[in-house]
């Protein structure tokens, strides 16, 4: 028989220190657990409005520092009152299910995907540009509209949703609720236009904005363009 006697505890505390020791990782598991829960939508599963608005304004503070452009996706399912009156909340609320698993299949792992509230979600794509984020929104409205939620007796019911997009570029001196409200009034348009669409903002930078006007030219002009010809 091996001798065990110098042979170090498995915790190198007293045992009542140990157990303390145990309890509290346990406590630190269910504060985590219990923060996730705080901000997560328990119908989706998706980040809730309350991490919404945190998350938003982080990315925003982000783009501020490091020049990346933040794109926020606002999307809305169409005529889903319909889907409720004529199938009842419980088939509403498989629709939900089934909208929030098709943007999260069609957003990359650093995309930060919400549900607004009621039907309504919310896309954060940190270091996107316009026409990346168009190709997010496109691909989430076709795969939905491609995705028919399937219910008893093998009834199928298609489903669509209107986007708006608008960008947070840096030097933009808008905040976190003016770039919702223009997203969402996007969305409106995307609405207004028939549904089943994505309306987006703030243009890629257009020439008239990227421009020098001619009162700059001479400032320029008279900076730059003297010294020029001295070192000619
Ligand atoms: N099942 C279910 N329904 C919800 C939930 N939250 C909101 N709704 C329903 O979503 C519906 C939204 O209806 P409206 O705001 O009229 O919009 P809509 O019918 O989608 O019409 P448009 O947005 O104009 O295309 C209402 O019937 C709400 O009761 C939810 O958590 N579960």
């Amino acid at each position: 028989m091996t001798d065990r006697s110098d042979r170090k505890p498995l915790c190198p505390v007293e045992h009542d220190q140990c157990e303390y020791l145990s309890e509290l990782v346990e406590l630190r598991q269910q504060v985590s657990q219990l923060a996730e829960l705080v901000h997560t939508d328990t119908l989706t599963g998706l980040n809730n409005f309350r991490f919404f608005i945190q998350a938003l304004e982080q990315e925003l503070e982000r783009t501020r520092r490091t020049g990346y452009s933040t794109a926020l996706v606002m999307m809305d399912l169409d005529h889903f009152k319909q889907v409720n009156d004529q199938w009842g909340h419980e088939v509403g609320n498989k629709a939900l299910v089934l909208a929030a698993q098709l943007i999260r299949a069609g957003v990359r792992k650093m995309d930060i995907p919400c549900r607004y509230g009621g039907e309504e979600f919310a896309i954060i794509l940190p270091s996107t540009d316009l026409r990346q984020s168009i190709q997010v929104a496109e691909r989430i409205r076709e795969m939905l509209e491609n995705s028919p939620l399937f219910i008893q007796d093998a009834q199928e019911i298609n489903l669509t949703a209107s986007f708006g997009i608008e960008l947070f570029r840096f030097g933009d001196s808008s905040d976190a609720k003016q770039l919702v409200r223009k997203a969402d009034q996007l969305l409106y348009e995307a609405k207004a236009s028939g549904r089943n669409q994505v309306c987006f903002g703030t243009q890629e930078q257009d020439a008239s904005a990227a421009a020098v006007s001619e009162e700059e030219k001479d400032t320029l002009f008279s900076l730059f363009g003297g010294q020029q010809a001295d070192e000619e």
